[in-house]
């Protein structure tokens, strides 16, 4: 699941050269005639890139479906026609007063071009519907441009609350987008991002698609995230090997940090309001040490502080953990790679290698270990009740390990060997028996050959499952989550094995102040 939120910027068209100024680029329709397959050169493979509508369900097709609904899709698609798509009516660095009209999914505002111009979409950062702003383009992109924000000339006072706003690098950093929003608008926001993903993804019709649930508020909106990875450029050769590097001093062209918002420059950044007390705590000592022996590195580094509960107590010593809440508990900060981590989801103990996927902010994890568990035992009165849980994807064993007393049987798979050794201890720590609960590493697409001695689950191709029960899809990407639940509820209408329906959507806020949805779609084999 991939954590890291923020604006990145769509790749560059071919050159350079502002849009406005670019003349349009064709790629040859027809073969050559000899019918021999000839590679394609750099410069056709970059203008076939460059024609070419962007990748499905990718950040940038997100945008481009959010485009046509604010320009029309007539609007676009005479464009699109008639090769008017990339010429837009902006210069490179032009300064403009904009109306936004919207929100993007990616949490950047859509602004409409002003009347004066063509119909165009401007994409800029940290502003809301209902705004009046001045922005300036940096790029030029098909029927958008990106647009830097320079003032909020009219404010909307429903939406913006400055006041809110915790970090002294918000705006500048690409790692936030909302903390200018009230918590409730942020939420809403975040349903909001659900509702299009199915409108825009699902190819499902509006009448099988679920209300969707309110999202699922963080009990933390700030100090929640247990995780951070700052980076930082190494020296170059030459500046590794001036005699005057200055000692235990960060020099100007070092900044250690996050990636600007919209590029891939790093900042500096000094603290983290989102990140948990004991890393905010610890990133001073970590910086300290990256400046003392900065001109040891030869590559950049990409350093990870993560939130931790002290190392486990040495055989028949006292337990350093106890089974109160993490609160009450000491934290430690783990900033080695390898070193082990140990956090309580609830009252369960789970250990993992730092380098390894564990979930960002444990404040909400029993929030959603509890709404999956009771979603499953939601299923319609007559019903089977489930005994028998297969946790795809199952990383260290947080859903198998939290939702294990509830089945008599358990499997979990899950592609890396190290998060597979994990979930075995982490069975063994939280004495669920082996009787009970087993993992093993291997391809989720075989979950059902691996677990073939539970019922009827013989059904092997690929988004099918077991040909009974239940599936609870949690994804940090509701846009491909969107798709595979189209494929699934249409590939199970058709292949007369059962029938799917989409029973419940709901977005969980893992990641408050930023514009991150997790979303949980529930799918019940219909009764027939
Ligand atoms: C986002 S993590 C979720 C882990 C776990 N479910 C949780 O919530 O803590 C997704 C996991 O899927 C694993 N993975 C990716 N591709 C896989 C595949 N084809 N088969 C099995 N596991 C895979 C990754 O290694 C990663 O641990």
């Amino acid at each position: 699941m991939e954590e890291t939120s923020g604006t990145v910027r769509a790749p560059s068209p071919p050159s350079d050269v502002p849009a406005a100024k670019k003349p349009r680029l064709m790629v040859p329709k027809v073969p050559p005639a000899s019918g021999k397959a000839v590679s394609q050169s750099k410069s056709q493979k970059r203008r076939a890139q460059y024609n070419a509508l962007p990748e499905p369900c990718s950040a940038e097709d997100v945008l481009w479906k959010e485009i046509n609904d604010v320009l029309g899709e007539d609007y676009v698609n005479a464009a699109l026609a008639d090769g008017t798509d990339r010429q837009s009516p902006f210069e490179y660095h032009q300064e403009l007063e904009l109306q936004v009209v919207a929100i993007c999914s990616t949490g950047s505002a859509l602004a409409k071009s002003p009347e004066s111009s063509r119909p165009w979409v401007v994409v800029v950062p940290f502003s809301l519907p209902g705004e009046t702003i001045r922005a300036k383009v940096y790029r030029n992109a098909r029927m958008h441009s990106f647009a830097d924000l320079l003032e909020v000339v009219t404010p909307n006072p429903e939406l913006r609350d400055d006041t809110a706003v915790q970090c002294k690098y918000f705006g500048t950093c690409g790692g936030c987008q909302y903390q200018m929003l009230s918590y409730e608008n942020q939420l809403n926001l975040k349903r909001d991002v659900v509702v299009k993903a199915y409108k825009n993804f699902s190819d499902l019709p509006e009448m099988s698609i679920p209300t969707i649930e309110s999202t699922m508020p963080s009990p933390k909106q700030y100090n929640y995230r247990t995780k951070i990875t700052p980076h930082f450029e190494a020296p170059t050769k030459k500046q590794r090997a001036d005699p005057n590097n200055p000692v235990n001093e960060r020099p100007d062209w070092l900044n250690i940090g996050f990636n600007r918002v919209g590029t891939h420059k790093v900042i500096d950044i000094e603290d983290c309001p989102i990140a948990t007390p004991i890393i905010r705590e610890t990133l001073p000592a970590v910086r300290a040490n990256v400046v003392k022996n900065l001109y040891t590195y030869k590559r950049g580094v990409s350093l990870i502080l993560r939130d931790s509960l002290p190392p486990a107590p040495a055989v028949g010593a006292e337990p350093a953990i106890d089974a109160v809440s993490t609160e009450a508990e000491t934290h430690v900060c783990i900033t080695d790679h390898r070193g082990n981590v140990r956090e309580k989801v609830g009252s369960w103990l789970f250990e993992y290698p730092n380098g390894s996927f564990f979930q960002n902010n444990n404040s909400v994890l029993p929030s959603l270990t509890d709404y999956v568990q009771s979603r499953i035992f939601a299923a319609p009165a007559g019903g089977p009740n489930p005994t028998h849980l297969v946790d795809a994807y199952c990383g260290a064993g947080l859903f198998a390990i939290t939702l294990s007393p509830h089945f008599a049987t358990v499997a979990g798979i899950e592609l890396s060997q190290e998060s597979i050794r994990a979930a075995k201890n982490n069975a063994v720590l939280n004495s669920i028996p082996a009787t009970k609960i087993s993992f093993r590493a291997g391809d989720a697409a075989d979950i059902f050959r691996a677990v073939s001695d539970f019922p009827s689950g013989s059904d092997r191709a690929p988004y099918r499952p077991a040909t009974q029960g239940t599936v609870v899809y949690v994804s940090c990407n509701v846009h491909t989550q969107a798709r595979d639940v189209g494929i699934i509820l249409k590939g199970s209408t058709e292949d007369g094995k059962g029938r799917y329906v989409l029973e419940s959507l709901r977005g969980f806020d893992l990641f408050p102040q930023t514009a991150h949805v997790e979303s949980v779609a529930v799918l019940r084999l219909a009764q027939s």
